[in-house]
């Protein structure tokens, strides 16, 4: 006996003991009596016994998708905790006190769910972005669109789109039934707007007993239940784990010696994307790239009805898995190996030949994690474990283009550090933003335009090209401001500094005159070779007041009148003939050539230059030119807040002073 939503209220309450579920072939949520059912059953049970082993065989064979991640997004206080609450006691009629980590739950014949409140750090957005199959934007109506939702659709649009609908709660705020009316067609409209013309929408009005109505969960829940999940390419493309369980397994005697030792961790969760290959490399968001200790697959913890029944577990034990809420629904032995009922030698031969498929339950072993992360963990704030391939491993110079955010206060300037999100990686870098020249040239400037894109160099683990990536400016929890500073595309990569050395800066080489003339004077300090004054041949220069041309290199002979310069070469001639007079001829070839070099360097870089007018012996001399930047090896994995830019630190110092 099918329900329909209006009498699902009164129904659920009196669920236990006297009404069953079960999910009927379109993976639909059916409660019934099951008194009533009892004989409708005895009389059905023999007709359908043979109709229920093909169904079994058949579903058998299918493999057990992972579940899907229902991630839980919105600014603070808007509902989330409350809004996975309602949906768990729905799927589940098990009531969480708090809402803490991934919690599992089977919504569905062919389908398990996994909810995850997003944590509202940057760090931890950043990562729900790369892990949610499904985002539920909670938004408060009484409030409207609020700054944590515009920052988590740009990380949305960068780390790819999966699935999203809006959740309008607070409703019963607004007293006014007009005001409501043009309240929720305004937020859809604009949710619309930003998402895509279809978007789904739903409405939470009021609360009953600290719960949402029962009613309109479940035509959400129904909604999840059967929607159609759209993979993204990165994500299928790469094994990850959404880490649902974490211990610390460093021995005890290590920490009592050294209570900031590097620790040996174990991570529990569902492997996700594509295979996992024994030897492949991990990439812990926010702590580094480890090897894999020790790699296991363990009972799924929470099975699909059709998988578990195979296995032979209990139906009633498996509807959900919260271990981080404290809910662990099976308890199961975290030695223990998984073993299939089926052919055990087959399923290791093919693990160790295809690597884990996806779907498998993992225990992970990585050792010498730093410390923090352990003193740090945040059930609140689920890990992400990236498997990485060799390439993935590669750092180097990444050329991108990159456009401020138009939302973001600041301009970006070259050289403050920033913390970049592309793959599975967030790292702290100092980029140098260039434009391009009409030629191959790139002119390095100071900092972002303010309205359009620019290229950005950086140094930093190696993304494959076209990979989007998203910047923030600091990671300290300040609200105010919008989080999200530039969003990009990786253009070019290599190890090699070629990228760099394409930048040029301009600045300004400063000269004295050594001499003045009528319209023409020798200039010392501006170059720093003969060949750099060939090269600079008819450079403008100019003093504050006068403009002049940079002409040739100032011949030894000429420049042996001025001054100090002709004085010291006259000095060094005439000891170089007294000590030839002395010495033999070996040692008077040696003196000669080192002489020579000496004599070289000093005449070398001093340029004769002309002026419109006579300039005067006080005056600089300056010539604009463009240079190569220097190298920018500078990178690293953002653990705390991130680095501070320069005039942050600027202003930190004045106020030490102040
Ligand atoms: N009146 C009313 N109160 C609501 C509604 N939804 C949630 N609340 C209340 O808002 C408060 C915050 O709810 P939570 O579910 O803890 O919100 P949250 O987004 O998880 O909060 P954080 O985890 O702290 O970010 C609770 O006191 C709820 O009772 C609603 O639709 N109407």
């Amino acid at each position: 006996m099918g329900i329909d939503s209006s009498s699902f209220s009164s129904i659920s309450n009196r669920y236990e003991g006297r009404f069953v579920r079960h999910w009927d072939y379109n993976n639909s949520l059916i409660i019934y009596d099951k008194k009533s059912d009892d004989s409708r059953n005895a009389q059905s049970q023999a007709a359908t016994t043979d109709q229920k082993e093909v169904q079994l065989q058949h579903d058998l064979e299918e493999e057990e998708p992972v579940p899907y991640v229902v991630l839980v997004q919105g600014p603070p206080k808007v509902g989330k905790s409350m809004l996975i609450k309602s949906l768990v006691k729905f799927f589940t009629m098990h009531h969480l006190d708090n809402v803490r980590g991934p919690i599992t739950v089977v919504s569905g014949k062919h389908r398990r769910l996994q909810f995850v409140e997003c944590p509202n750090d940057v760090n931890g957005m950043i990562d729900a972005a790369k892990y949610a199959d499904l985002v539920l934007f909670c938004i408060d109506a009484s409030y409207g669109f609020e700054m944590e939702t515009f920052e988590f659709f740009n990380l949305l649009q960068v780390h790819g789109f999966p699935n999203v609908i809006g959740v309008l709660s607070h409703l019963d705020k607004i007293k006014c039934d007009g005001q409501l009316k043009v309240t929720k067609q305004r937020l859809s409209r604009q949710f619309r707007n930003e998402i895509y013309g279809g978007a789904e929408l739903f409405y939470l009005s009021r609360l009953d007993n600290g719960m949402y109505m029962d009613d309109e969960i479940h035509n959400l829940a129904m909604f999840i239940s059967v929607m159609k999940f759209n993979p993204l390419s990165w994500q299928t493309a790469h094994p990850y784990v959404l880490v649902d369980h974490f211990e610390d397994v460093t021995s005890p005697e290590r920490v009592q010696i050294d209570n900031k030792c590097d620790r040996n961790i174990v991570m529990y969760g569902y492997l996700r994307g594509s295979n996992f290959k024994r030897g492949t490399k991990v990439h812990i968001a926010g702590a580094g790239d480890f090897p894999v200790y020790g790699i296991t697959s363990l009972a799924d913890p929470c099975s699909l009805p059709i998988a578990a029944k195979m296995k032979g577990v209990n139906d009633k034990e498996r509807l959900f898995y919260a271990p981080m809420s404290g809910l662990w629904g099976l308890l199961y032995d975290k030695d223990a190996e998984y073993v299939d009922e089926r052919n055990d030698n087959d399923e290791v031969t093919r693990s160790e030949i295809e690597g884990f498929r996806a779907g498998t339950y993992l225990k992970l072993e990585v050792h010498d994690v730093p410390f923090e992360m352990t003193k740090n963990i945040d059930p609140n704030c689920p890990i992400l474990v990236g498997g990485i391939s060799l390439e993935d491993e590669n750092v180097g110079y990444m050329q991108a283009r990159l456009k401020r955010h138009s939302w973001h206060r600041k301009l970006l300037k070259t050289r403050d550090p920033i913390i970049v999100s592309a793959g599975w990686r967030r790292y702290q870098t100092r980029p140098i933003y260039a434009q391009e020249d009409g030629g191959n040239r790139l002119h390095r400037i100071d900092s972002t335009p303010e309205h359009t894109d620019c290229l950005a160099m950086f140094w930093g683990p190696l993304a494959p090209l076209d990979t989007g990536f998203v910047a923030v400016h600091n990671l300290a929890g300040n609200k105010a401001a919008f989080r999200i500073s530039a969003m990009g595309v990786i253009l070019d990569f290599t190890q090699a500094a070629e990228i760099v050395a394409k930048i040029l800066k301009k600045c300004n080489q400063v000269g004295t005159p050594l001499q003045t003339f009528k319209k023409t004077a020798p200039i010392k300090d501006m170059f720093t070779s003969d060949l750099e004054i060939d090269w600079f041949k008819d450079a403008a220069i100019q003093t504050a007041r006068v403009r002049g041309n940079v002409e040739k290199v100032l011949l030894p002979c000429a420049k042996t009148n001025f001054g100090g310069l002709g004085y010291s070469i006259s000095v060094k001639l005439v000891s170089l003939v007294y000590q030839l007079c002395l010495i033999g001829q070996a040692a008077k070839k040696k003196l000669v050539s080192e002489l020579i070099r000496k004599g070289d360097q000093r005449r070398e870089g001093i340029a004769s230059c002309s002026f419109q007018h006579k300039i005067s012996l006080c005056d600089k001399v300056f010539m604009r030119v463009w240079k190569q930047v220097s190298e920018l090896k500078d990178s690293g994995d953002c653990t705390g807040q991130g680095m501070e830019s320069v005039g942050e630190l600027k202003d930190s110092l004045n106020k030490v002073i102040s």
